[in-house]
């Protein structure tokens, strides 16, 4: 069998600081000295939207990038026509080394895996309180993908007009994890700021299931000319279609940052993940780790976790989290 997701994209290391010496990885080609740098906008069917200085470019892979993927997100060398007047198309003809690539299949079955967005810093996992009601174990999942490549997670909490906040943030205490609860009633300056703050000079992923109201708060975020292109693209791209998985980056305001906007998902399969990453995201459990039986998955009976947290190293609740955590690999019904 192929596969495919290790070879689609080759180039996509994860974050290994070491292996990355003061050399540039990508050297210029004398053929391709003219080239400008882009920052990829969204991907739709093979088209590549970049933003190169002030301008919007449609652009296309060269031949030269071979199976190499380009997402959003991506930092990119395009020649060609750099005009971006309507219908001209420039090439993209090298990518940048990403700092971190968010990754997900389409269910843990499916070896195929889809890079979603390139060099984030940030994940935010939205989820609605109430319609549709909120989902644990996705959220769960969006957290292992979020630790696994190295984003931050922060959780937006929406429709709190609907339910109350109390019970969910109970659960995800332990983990520490930064969140906002918003509501669309109240997107007064107030709540939108907090969460600008958040995202103010970082590049942010969203991801959520359809329907919590992550287009909602994009639109209260971004400039309305921007909301614009939201829906052209979506229109085109959105969810619905099968496999595919567009996203698409939007400006904060005052170069704030970026928040890029990913369709709507149903599941977030797992996969590619490799669970003895998760330990990283508990740094205060890793030292009890050390009497670990080798390649422990810290889910199994001879796990020195257990003993060490029992005699008062660390909180039961983050132990408890983290086991949570490495079950989300099972997979079950409804995930
Ligand atoms: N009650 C309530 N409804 C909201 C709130 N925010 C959004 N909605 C509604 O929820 C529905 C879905 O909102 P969208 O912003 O389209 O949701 P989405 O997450 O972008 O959905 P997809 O486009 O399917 O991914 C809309 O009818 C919104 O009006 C909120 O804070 N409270
Ligand atoms: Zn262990």
């Amino acid at each position: 069998m192929r596969r495919y997701g290790k070879h689609t994209d080759e180039d996509d290391v994860r974050v290994r600081p070491s292996r990355r010496g003061s050399r540039p990885r990508t050297h210029r080609r004398p053929a391709h000295e003219d080239a400008e740098e882009g920052f990829v906008l969204t991907v739709d069917r093979g088209r590549i939207t970049c933003l190169v200085g002030e301008r919007t470019v449609t652009a296309m892979k060269a031949r030269e990038l071979g199976r190499k993927s380009v997402v959003v997100g991506d930092r990119v060398a395009v020649v060609g026509d750099l005009s971006g007047l309507k219908d001209t198309l420039a090439r993209v003809v090298r990518v940048a080394e990403r700092t971190s690539t968010l990754r997900r299949t389409a269910d843990d079955d499916d070896p195929f895996e889809r890079v979603v967005v390139a060099n984030a810093d940030q994940l935010a996992i939205v989820t609605a309180l109430a319609d549709p009601e909120p989902r644990p174990r996705l959220i769960d999942r969006c957290l292992v993908a979020a630790f696994d490549a190295g984003l931050d997670p922060l959780l937006i909490l929406t429709k709190s007009d609907l339910a109350p906040p109390g019970p969910l943030l109970e659960t995800y205490a332990p983990l520490g994890i930064r969140h906002v609860v918003t509501s669309h009633e109240e997107f007064d300056e107030e709540s939108v700021a907090r969460v600008r703050d958040l995202l103010a000079g970082r590049t942010t992923a969203f991801v959520g299931h359809s329907g919590v109201g992550k287009t909602t708060l994009v639109n209260a975020l971004v400039p309305p000319e921007r909301q614009r292109a939201t829906g052209a693209v979506n229109a085109v791209t959105g969810r619905g279609r099968h496999t595919t998985v567009s996203a698409l980056a939007l400006p904060l305001p005052g170069g704030a940052g970026w928040v890029i906007d990913t369709p709507g998902v149903r599941s977030f399969g797992l996969h590619h993940i490799d669970p003895s990453r998760v330990i990283h995201a508990f740094p205060d459990l890793k030292p009890g780790t050390a009497g670990c039986p080798r390649a422990c998955s810290h889910d199994e009976p001879d796990c020195a976790l257990d003993g060490w947290v029992a005699a008062g190293h660390a909180e039961p609740a983050r132990l408890y989290s983290l086991r949570r955590l490495l079950a989300t690999r099972e997979r079950r019904e409804g995930d």
